[in-house]
């Protein structure tokens, strides 16, 4: 899998051939390890180039070797070898150089890269470090804080950039190959003496204490309990303090405790699921590989609240034209300028002239969308609004257009029904602030067109989303299962946990934030108001039942009291914690909210036990997985690995846990099911404590791993 040929008389030119992405697999590394070999034995061949095939040169080792017996040779004592060459060894970089491909060429005496080339070192992203070396050349190639930032955060950079550090000795606009081969001419017969970049002394910042001790903070700070970055930062600090081969030995230590670590295990999942989500496929049959979507070059967004005037950029941001409708003059002045300046500061942030202001036309008549290819709504969440912006959107477009909702719960086929193309309609349902989260559901319904589905999955690819195809039900994927997750966090403080305690268990378990504070910052009226919605915020004396209690289910109207105080969060000062001011950010413990929790536990005869974290954990995130289950066993969600995606890209779920489903199989299915069922003892007026029988039967079957799970879904299915 390297080829190897003679070229210009005295270059030997091996090309590595692995597709998609020329990864460094077993038959590769020996593919280089052979030719490499042929090439220094060839007394005709003065100098080496290594390219790689169909314009990538290299996405680092195969992951999917790393959970399988690894065989083969070793990248360590290969890339070794090819320093070691007596002939100059040319890296032609074109497309991508990652991880062990960068590490590769960096064991390399020379490196061109294409100028539309992308390098990097993203090992720490998937819970490794760049264990081929890349660890102790790097920062004597670049320097102590450029390395230590490329290897913590795994960025990738341009070929500018990289030129720029010194990670590459020059820039090619054409055929990089024929300037690589140009160049190996050129110094075939140059002494390598410093060409070698294991034999650099490794430059010692001054501020070096000071250096490590921020890096490590900051990692500390960001990481959420990932390890790896952590070891990154060790591993760079060898470099800096030890010679290259006791810098080697560290590395190669640091890396096997990572290599096994179900951190990496974790991320090397969510590196295949968010690939595997783009290969969506309906209940009907319809899939992504036969489910032609349309081009979209106009598109219109109606309602421009803050969920509108970030889909609007997001959409200006992909070159195409867009129409946003909003019928209040005043809001539709205010969205102008707001969309303008978001649109302006995400061109300043790139570097680039905003164009995309351009691409916008503002109106509030809704007539302006008549010839557009696609439309979101993305007005009030009320249903009868929306049902009447979908029936004037029947009429007003032309025939064909897409009509996608953005709403966050409510049902899509009910608002297909009021259209006269129920095919064409579909839900996208994006996440605030929508220009800058990755997430995007896109929710089909039984009438919903393949079409229509590949068409807001390839919008969503245009924008930069990751696109989850969901089935249509309260809630869809994510939201659906946050209402038990919350629940929980509820009904736990009524027991005798504060917002402190749940929060602190959920930061410290990895999320950016815990359910108070995140229902601080979306507000608490949200949930009032679909609570109102549902009918179950009357008190409970009005309807003859005690106050905890609705429809024969635990219920906790916790969240109902604070709203009729007008506490909504953030935005009001004060919610499950107080702030200095409305808008305030930094949420403070509120006395005012302990003491009222004291008498409402008191009014309620409920007595305050000792919760700790485990509890916490274990009662919001089973019950949360528990829902995942009834989602996929109802056909909601295709299989694991959208769940996963959903709550990575979306909810904060801490990516080196791999997504709550994910996380369930780590934790073990059994321990789920048993835990589940002790609290459902506890509290059996909770039906969500109710162990989904899709898990009873995952454990029946002998928990087998997530990737095995939709053979037992598919059985499930086929027996209903
Ligand atoms: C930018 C990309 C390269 C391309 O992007 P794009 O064009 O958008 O395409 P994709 O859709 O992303 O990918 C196309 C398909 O290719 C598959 N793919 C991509 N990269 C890889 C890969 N590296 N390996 C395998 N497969 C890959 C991808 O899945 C797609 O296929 P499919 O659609 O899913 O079927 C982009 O793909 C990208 O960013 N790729 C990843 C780049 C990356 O992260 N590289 C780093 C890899 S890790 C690495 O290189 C590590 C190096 C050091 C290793 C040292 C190993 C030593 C092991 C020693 C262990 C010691 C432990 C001892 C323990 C003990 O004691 O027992």
């Amino acid at each position: 899998m390297a080829q190897y040929t003679r070229v210009s008389g005295s270059v030997g030119l091996i090309t590595l051939q692995n597709p998609p992405v020329n990864a460094l697999s077993a038959a590769v590394r020996q593919g280089i390890v052979d030719t490499v070999k042929r090439a220094l034995g060839d007394p005709k061949v003065k100098s080496v180039v290594i390219c790689g095939q169909n314009g990538i040169f290299c996405g680092g080792a195969d992951i999917k070797e790393f959970g399988t017996n690894m065989s083969g040779p070793p990248l360590v004592p290969m890339i070794h070898a090819i320093e070691a060459a007596n002939k100059p060894v040319v890296a032609a970089i074109e497309g991508s150089a990652l991880g062990g491909g960068l590490e590769l060429a960096l064991g390399c005496h020379y490196r061109i890269a294409h100028s539309k080339a992308r390098l990097g070192l993203p090992e720490v992203s998937l819970g490794l470090l760049p264990a081929a070396g890349g660890t102790q050349r790097l920062p004597r190639l670049i320097g102590v804080p450029a390395a230590l930032d490329l290897i913590t955060t795994g960025r990738h950079v341009t070929a500018a950039e990289a030129l720029q550090l010194g990670v590459v000795d020059r820039v090619a606009e054409h055929s990089t190959v024929d300037a690589a081969v140009k160049f190996a001419l050129s110094v075939a017969a140059k002494s390598l003496d410093a060409r070698r970049i294991s034999t650099y002394p490794c430059p010692r910042p001054s501020d070096f204490d000071a250096l490590f001790e921020g890096a490590m903070q900051k990692v500390r700070q960001s990481a959420r309990g990932a390890i790896a970055p952590v070891a990154c930062v060790q591993a760079v600090r060898a470099a800096a303090t030890r010679p290259y081969l006791q810098g080697m030995e560290r590395e190669k230590e640091l890396m096997a405790t990572l290599f096994t670590s179900g951190q990496a295990r974790a991320l090397q999942y969510c590196f295949f699921a968010q690939r595997a989500v783009s290969k969506w496929n309906m209940p009907n049959g319809a899939r992504w590989d036969t489910s032609k979507p349309r081009p979209v070059h106009k598109a219109a967004v109606i309602g421009l609240g803050t969920m509108g005037r970030g889909i609007a950029v997001a959409l200006a941001q992909t070159g195409m034209s867009v129409v946003a409708v909003e019928t209040q003059e005043k809001q539709l002045m205010e969205a102008k300028q707001a969309v303008s300046g978001m649109l302006e500061r995400g061109a300043k942030r790139r570097g680039l002239t905003p164009a995309a202001l351009h691409k916008i036309s503002y109106s509030h008549d809704i007539q302006a969308v008549a010839d557009v290819d696609l439309v979101i709504e993305a007005v009030f969440e009320d249903m009868a609004l929306k049902k009447k912006v979908f029936q004037q959107l029947s009429a007003v477009c032309k025939p064909g257009t897409f009509l996608c909702t953005n709403t966050s719960a409510l049902d899509v086929d009910h608002l297909a029904s009021q259209t006269r193309n129920p095919e064409l309609v579909v839900g996208m349902h994006f996440f605030a602030p929508a220009h800058v989260m990755k997430l995007l559901e896109v929710v089909y319904g039984p009438q919903s067109s393949p079409q229509a589905v590949a068409t807001a999955m390839q919008l969503g690819k245009k924008m930069g989303k990751v696109s989850v195809a969901v089935g249509n039900c309260r809630g869809f994927v994510g939201n659906r299962m946050l209402k038990p997750y919350i629940e929980q966090a509820f009904f736990l403080l009524e027991e005798g946990a504060t917002p402190e305690l749940v929060d602190r268990a959920l930061e410290e378990f990895g999320f950016p934030m815990g359910v108070f504070r995140m229902s601080d910052l979306s507000g608490l009226d949200v949930g009032w108001r679909v609570r109102k919605g549902d009918g179950l915020v009357e008190s409970g004396s009005a309807s003859g039942q005690p106050t905890r209690l609705r429809e024969g289910r635990r219920y906790s109207p916790l969240g109902d009291l604070l709203c009729e105080q007008g506490r909504f969060g953030q935005k009001t000062g004060r919610g499950w914690y107080q702030y200095d001011k409305p808008g305030s950010r930094v949420a403070r413990s509120d006395p005012w909210f302990h003491s009222f929790l004291e008498e409402y536990r008191a009014r309620h005869g409920l007595v305050a036990r000792r919760i700790d974290h485990q509890e916490v954990l274990e009662r919001c995130l089973y019950v949360l997985i528990n829902e995942g289950f009834r989602i996929l066993e109802d056909g909601i969600a295709a299989g694991p690995e959208d769940i996963d995606i959903i709550y990575v890209f979306g909810y904060g779920w801490p990516r080196h846990r791999g997504g709550p489903m994910f996380y369930a199989g780590m934790v073990g299915l059994a321990t789920v099911l048993e835990r589940l069922e002790h609290y459902r003892q506890a509290h059996p007026d909770v039906p969500y404590l109710q162990p989904c029988s899709l898990l009873r039967r995952l454990v029946a079957s002998g928990s087998p791993p997530v990737h095995r799970w939709r053979e037992v879904i598919k059985k499930l299915h086929s027996q209903l």
